[in-house]
């Protein structure tokens, strides 16, 4: 081992992080840039590409400043990624077409709803092992095709190329329009409707579906070997990036949830329960949507189960910055402690309608049970319990696809810092709830398949024996009070369905 460290770099909903490990996993340098979140209509998400990929120069700029390191220090780079944000851009220039398009976006309802009008929604789930929903990227690829001026005829001319964010920050390390390596791993490509479970590759009767040209595709790579070095103009110069995980699955991989059976919950802008189901391709009967887990190399492929909830922490941003409750989103604990229940208040907050397990894009956000009583306590304690009954409802459809049922939960992500939450989750699943030492979990498993690429990292047993507990929640709430409360919550649910019609798309 000639270099000390590795660097992963996170380009997430809400901001990009470059952090650096050593190797016990420990985090030894970080740095951080938040991006602009645009809003252009309602159900409207974009992000400007040009800033992230500045914004992740940065932060790798002051990653490496804060400690002292030059690229000489850095064995490997790493990347992981909000999944499914869809950029287009030409190849020549490197300028994108149109902005980055969000995961949480849902202007392609009425892509989603000619494509499902054959075969419903669940029309290509056998091959694919996703709905057709707003969420994934293939519907947002078609969008951009349709509707910005020129996009079909450049992309049909071969000049366009897509990418989720890995593939954006990827390709512009390595070089951009002057030999920029333009891939994905197995992970990313599973969230765009278009990649066979099975052959981990772009299927091309989907794609004429959808009319999206292969050519704009990425290759599929796995998640764990060298694809291109830093270019030269770049901080990192000359030094190998040999890992890409989606944001998810980094995040099982940095909890080291490496068997069939084991699981994770991240908690951030989103909140997604990831269940490893080792070889074996699960289809659910219960909501959750099948994935890769993770590829090393030439090994065989590792697929999951996830419960992808849309709206977790982005709930605490939004009673931060639409409703100007809060100052920051750690305020939100202590003004939920005041009180000692919600109050009867129960938040919904179905803001890109309603993923798993229901799959409902009709549904929009509701806060239920409001009386005179109610007041910015309960809605502070009901808007961070809705992250924990939507787990609930998940891990429900895990515990029912899996068959054997979770006996405790790993978690990480932002929001696990609040411990009022964590306890809440643990009383309202019935299972202990578990935080490692390391909570920077996301950006760790892109850093461990960069590290096992290049051999820093020697196998799995040495990942596993780095990951270490940091504290357990025990659930203390009868099973009385847990099984009325979530009665109450899935009666909420309900009144969001059928929200959107004709009126409200006028
Ligand atoms: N103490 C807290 N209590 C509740 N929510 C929090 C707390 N701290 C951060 N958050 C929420 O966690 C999210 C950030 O988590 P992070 O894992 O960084 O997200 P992402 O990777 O999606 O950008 C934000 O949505 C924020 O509102
Ligand atoms: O940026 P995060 O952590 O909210 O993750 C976003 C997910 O990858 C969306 O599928």
């Amino acid at each position: 081992m000639s270099n000390k460290y590795v660097i992963a770099i996170d380009q997430g909903t809400t901001s990009s992080r470059a952090i650096v490990f050593d190797h016990a996993g420990e985090v030894v340098s970080v740095g951080q840039k938040e991006h602009e979140q645009i809003f252009p209509a309602a159900g409207w998400v974009e992000h400007n590409p040009i800033e992230i990929w500045d914004n992740v120069r940065e932060v790798i700029g002051t990653a490496l400043a804060k400690e002292n390191l030059t690229r000489h220090d850095i064995e490997v780079v790493g990347i992981t990624n909000q999944r499914e944000t869809t950029v287009v851009w030409d190849k020549h220039t490197g300028e994108p077409v149109y902005n980055a398009i969000v995961w949480q976006d849902t202007r392609t309802q009425d892509i989603v709803d000619a494509l499902s009008a054959e075969g419903g929604i669940e029309r290509y789930k056998d091959r694919v092992g996703l709905p057709l929903a707003t969420y994934f990227a293939g519907t947002k690829i078609k969008w951009i095709l349709e509707n910005v001026d020129g996009a079909r005829e450049r992309a049909e001319a071969g000049d366009l190329l897509f990418g989720t964010t890995d593939t954006w920050v990827l390709w512009n390390l390595t070089g951009g329009p002057e030999g920029g390596v333009h891939t994905t791993d197995v992970t990313n490509a599973s969230r765009t409707l278009f990649m066979n479970l099975e052959t981990l590759q772009w299927d091309e009767q989907i794609l004429a579906d959808f009319g999206v040209p292969a050519s704009m595709l990425p290759a599929i790579k796995s998640s764990s070997e060298v694809y291109g070095t830093v270019a030269s103009n770049q901080l990192l110069r000359e030094v190998p990036v040999a890992g890409i995980l989606g944001d998810q699955q980094a995040a099982t991989f940095g909890q080291a949830a490496f068997g069939a059976g084991t699981a994770k919950n991240t908690y951030g802008t989103g909140c997604f329960l990831i269940f490893n189901t080792g070889q074996e391709i699960v289809s659910s009967s219960n909501g959750l949507i099948t994935t890769l887990a993770y590829k090393l190399g030439d090994a065989a492929p590792v697929y999951a189960l996830e419960g992808s909830i849309a709206v977790a922490g982005s709930l605490v941003q939004w009673l931060r910055d639409n409703i100007g409750m809060i100052a920051s989103a750690p305020e939100i604990e202590e003004l939920a402690s005041h009180v000692e229940d919600n109050g009867g208040v129960y938040i919904v907050p179905a803001f890109s309608g309603l993923f798993a397990p229901y799959w409902r894009s009709d549904a929009r956000g509701a806060i239920v049970g409001l009386t005179r009583f109610a007041d910015k306590h309960h809605i502070a304690r009901a808007a961070l319990e809705s992250t924990a009954f939507q787990t609930r409802e998940v891990l429900d459809a895990v515990n029912a696809d899996a068959e054997v049922p979770l006996t405790e939960l790993k978690v990480d992500g932002g929001m696990v810092a609040n411990e009022h939450l964590m306890q809440f989750q643990a009383d309202i699943l019935g299972v202990p709830v578990v935080r490692p030492k390391v909570t920077e979990t996301t950006a760790l498993g892109a850093a461990y398949a960069a590290g096992l690429a290049v051999g820093f990292w020697k196998d799995l047993g040495e990942l596993e024996a780095n990951w270490s507990e940091d504290k357990r929640w025990e659930p203390v709430m009868g099973a009385e009070e847990r099984e009325r409360s979530l009665r109450l919550w899935k009666k909420a649910v309900t009144r969001t369905f059928d929200w959107v019609d004709e009126d409200t798309k006028a």
